[in-house]
């Protein structure tokens, strides 16, 4: 199973530029999370932050009990190990072909034999659809095979993390769903766990456990997908639905006087933007058929019901809507049996998901159906130490 990453009150600036602060967050162990947010938000900059790569000035990056925000060199180098990377473009060498791409890590930073390093790139590149590629350079090939070839690249040294930086970019909508498909099945045979940071709605609705958002230097909402995806807060809409009309501005928060100026301009009749209207919370991308049960989402969704008194409303309705009959008499849940807001829904300790005012929660469960949640499904994740190998 993946690892875990525990991020509490994390905080960057560039000099005087603050880019967030005070960001915490859990990815779940083998779970896939997105990040999203409006341009310049700080997204990749939160990645980097994951690997050690910048240094926040306040806060910690917690992983298999190691904090990579404060540990030593030789510590930091042997937690980036648990990563693998997909850069934007695929960060590939463009004198390589894919095979000695594929192979670089394993010559760099193992001890394996070149019989063993075939085995391990073959079936990387199998894995990413790249059969019979190995021999193509970079420049040969589309962009969607670039980014399946990072992908099988990050895939060598059997990473525990694998973080992807805008999967999307260069690439049409249905080669984005293929390759949105390829993260499914990758966190189906080997579990690790994903962040993607993506300003793709359709990736953003369709694959990911967990959604997050960076907005106004911080994290307005983490937490499981229903969440953020039933979310009345205008900036989630507007960012869903990639409409002028909210608090999104050309580069990032607007002032209230171009506020009041572009809603009456919007009310006069001027197109806002968008299409459709961007609601709801589509069914889940799942493994291709032929692969095993994805082991992550099994955890989620003991997880998500054992917390689910903490959702808001709408959202635990979505998550109940989504099991299937057996799993709501397993859980002990029925849909469309969401009572009045006669009772405030318990509050977490530590709440995952902000910004949803009570005024906009259309009930919560029964308090008898909260007390039936088995909590025995659920394990707690456990700590391992930093592999010492480079395998
Ligand atoms: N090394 C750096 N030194 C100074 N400023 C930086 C550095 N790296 C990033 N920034 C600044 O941090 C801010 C956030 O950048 P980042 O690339 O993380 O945004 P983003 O949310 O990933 O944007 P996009 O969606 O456009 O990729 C930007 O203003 C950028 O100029």
């Amino acid at each position: 199973m993946g690892a875990e990453v525990v991020v509490e009150g994390l905080t960057k600036s560039f000099g005087r530029q603050a880019i967030w602060r005070d960001v915490s967050l859990t990815l779940p162990p083998g779970e896939v999370s997105v990040l999203l947010g409006p341009s310049g938000t700080g997204k990749s900059v939160f990645l980097k932050s994951m690997i050690g790569l910048l240094k926040p000035e306040r806060g910690s990056c917690t992983i298999n009990g190691v904090d990579i925000v404060r540990c030593s060199e030789s510590k930091l180098y042997e937690t980036r190990k648990l990563f693998g990377v997909l850069f934007q473009d695929g960060a590939l060498f463009g004198s390589m072909n894919l095979y000695d791409n594929v192979a670089f890590p394993l010559r760099e930073h193992t001890k394996k034999s070149e019989t063993e390093i075939k085995r391990i790139v073959l079936e990387k590149l199998e894995m990413t659809g790249l059969a019979g590629a190995d021999k193509k350079l970079p420049g040969e090939i589309s962009g969607g095979m670039r980014k399946r070839a990072g992908l099988a690249r990050a895939l060598v040294l059997d990473p525990e993390i694998i973080l992807v930086d805008e999967p999307d970019s260069g690439l049409d909508p249905v080669r984005t769903t293929y390759i949105s498909q390829l993260f499914i099945d990758v966190n189906t045979q080997i579990d690790a766990t994903f962040l993607i940071v993506t300003h793709n709605i359709n990736l953003a609705r369709t694959v990911p456990d967990n959604i997050g958002m960076l907005f106004r230097k911080e994290l307005v909402m983490f937490g499981p997908r229903e969440v953020l995806l039933t979310s009345e807060e205008p900036v989630v809409k507007q960012f869903l639905n990639g409409r002028m009309d909210g608090p999104i501005g050309m580069s990032e928060e607007k002032d209230s006087a171009t506020m009041a100026a572009e809603k009456a301009m919007f009310e006069a009749g001027h197109h806002a933007g968008g299409v459709e209207d961007v609601r709801g919370v589509p069914p889940q991308m799942q493994p291709t058929p032929g692969l095993p049960e994805r082991m992550g989402a099994r955890r989620r969704q003991d997880r998500v019901m054992r917390n689910l008194h903490t959702l808001p409303p709408a959202a635990q309705e979505k998550v109940i809507e989504s099991l299937s009959p057996e799993e709501q008499r397993h859980y002990g849940v029925h849909p469309h049996r969401l009572v009045g807001a006669r009772q405030q829904p318990q509050q977490p300790p530590q709440a995952q998901y902000q910004g949803q005012p009570p005024s906009q929660h259309r009930g919560q469960l029964p308090a008898d159906q909260v007390a039936s949640m088995p909590q025995s499904g659920w394990t707690e994740p456990r700590a391992r130490d930093p592999r010492q190998g480079g395998t």
